[in-house]
Parts: structure tokens; sequence; C-alpha cells
């Protein structure tokens, strides 16, 4: 019997992609898995399936990197056809006038500890874009049905929780409680300000929570929905390596 069984509820970031790769600030932008980032997908599949989980129901941002992840952990998991909820709620954090900049040259034009506010602090939001910019979601057709108003220019974390709660609430949440068993692929920042919620991080302790890419985290909840117990899957010390590649983009080598 698998140690997991009570636990209802993972979340995956994205394996790497390739702006990962390129350490650019990538956000709303929609590159693909990097080589690395498809191992790592597959991985996670293999890590999930030798743990015992079997999941009812997925929920999946718009953005194509973790798209690719679910499918591909799915695949390893003989899966494929688990029925798929996506919605623009779960997508990444938009980075507004940083999109696309490296982190290195951010960190040499505003300084360290600017760069890690815009990236970690809880409620300061990067520069935003223009609406006239192409950065600013309503030109990319896969949002044409959400009120432009709603869509965001730049994000704090405080901003991103702010928009995943109500997707939580009334998409994520009805499954749980008809007793479905839920994985969730999305980002490093929509699933950080989810941890925030469900774990009951402070607005300080958030600054210094990393995700690693593609290691899925189980959680099981208490009977208000909150985390009971939380755990990262696989290899502790590939975890580790993988939290310190995160911290270690603003870092010149
Ligand atoms: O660039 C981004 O969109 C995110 C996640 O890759 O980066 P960071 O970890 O710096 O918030």
């Amino acid at each position: 019997m698998s140690q997991y069984k009570d636990y209802q509820l993972v979340i995956v970031r994205h394996g790497e992609s390739e702006w990962n790769k390129l350490n650019l600030f990538t956000g709303w932008r929609d590159c693909r898995l990097s080589e690395k980032g498809v191992e790592e997908a597959k991985a996670a599949g293999v890590t999930l399936k030798n743990d015992g989980f079997e999941f009812d129901v997925a929920h999946c941002s718009l953005l194509t990197r973790a798209n690719q992840t679910l499918y591909l952990a799915l695949d390893q998991m003989d899966a494929v056809w688990t029925p798929v909820k996506k919605h623009w709620r779960l997508n990444e954090r938009h980075y507004g006038a940083l999109q696309g900049a490296n982190k290195i040259e951010a960190v040499e034009k505003f300084g360290e500890a600017q760069v890690k506010i815009w990236r970690r602090s809880y409620d300061v939001p990067p520069p935003p874009v223009e609406t006239s910019s192409a950065d600013f979601p309503a030109h990319d057709r896969r949002y044409k049905d959400v009120d432009p108003a709603e869509l965001p220019k730049s994000e704090s974390l405080k901003d991103v929780l702010a928009r995943v709660m109500p997707y939580w609430e009334n998409a994520v949440l009805p499954d749980l409680k008809a007793g479905k068993r839920v994985i969730i692929a999305a980002h490093g920042n929509s699933l950080r300000a989810l941890l925030k919620y469900l774990e009951g991080v402070s607005d300080n302790d958030i600054i210094d929570v990393d995700l690693p890419t593609g290691i899925p985290k189980a959680y099981r909840l208490t009977a208000d929905w909150k985390a009971a117990d939380a755990k990262f899957l696989g290899d502790p010390a590939e975890l580790e390596r993988r939290i310190n590649a995160v911290k270690a983009q603003t870092k010149k080598a």
C-alpha cells in the first residue's frame, strides 16, 4: 500500500524550459521545455507511478511548458487519458517589463537587492508593460474570452494569489470535495502563491521559498482543505540541487 494513499493533491512545476536554460525572465511568454526539462517531466511521472499515485483529474495553465510537463508525466503513468482542465489563472506570474530580460543583466543594471525584491517579495510587482505591448496578454488569442481588465500588465506574488484563489475555490476545490485525486501542473510563482495559501506561509517567509523544476509535491489536506502534510517526492539531493539552481539564476558564475 502506498505511503501516500491519503494524499489528495499533487502540485508540479514544469521541467526546465528553454528560457530557464537561457536565464531569461519568462512570465507569460510561451517557451517550450528544454531537452533536460523533458527528461525532468518524464522522471516526475516515473516517481509518481513508483510512489503509487493515480489522478482522477488534472489542472493546468494555458502555457505550453506546463502542458508538456503534465502530458509527459501522465504518459509515464499510462494515464494521458486523464481529464485536464486548463485556465489562465494558473499561468506563471506576469513579469511585466522584465519579460525577456536576462536575469544576470538585470542584476547588473538594477542591483541584486532590487531584482530579489521583484523576483521574490510578496507585494512588489516589476514595472508594467503598456496595453499596446505584445506582452499584454489581450493580444494573444488564447485569452480572447477573458475581460482585458482582468489580464495582468505585471504582477506581484500577492496579485498572483488574488487571481489563483478564485480558480482554487471554483474549480479545484469542487474536484477535491467530490473525492477526486488532483494534480496541478503550473509554474514557479503561481504554485508559490498556492503553496503560501495551503501551507500558511507568512508574507515574509515566502521570500525564501523557491520551487524546483519538475519535482512533484504531494499534499494530504485537512478537513478545511489546507495542508495537513506536504512532501516533495523523489531524491532529496536532486531536490536540493534543483532548488539551488533556481536561487543561482541571479548569481554571476
Ligand atoms: O522567469 C520566470 O517567469 C520565473 C520562473 O521561471 O522566474 P523566477 O524564478 O525568477 O521568478
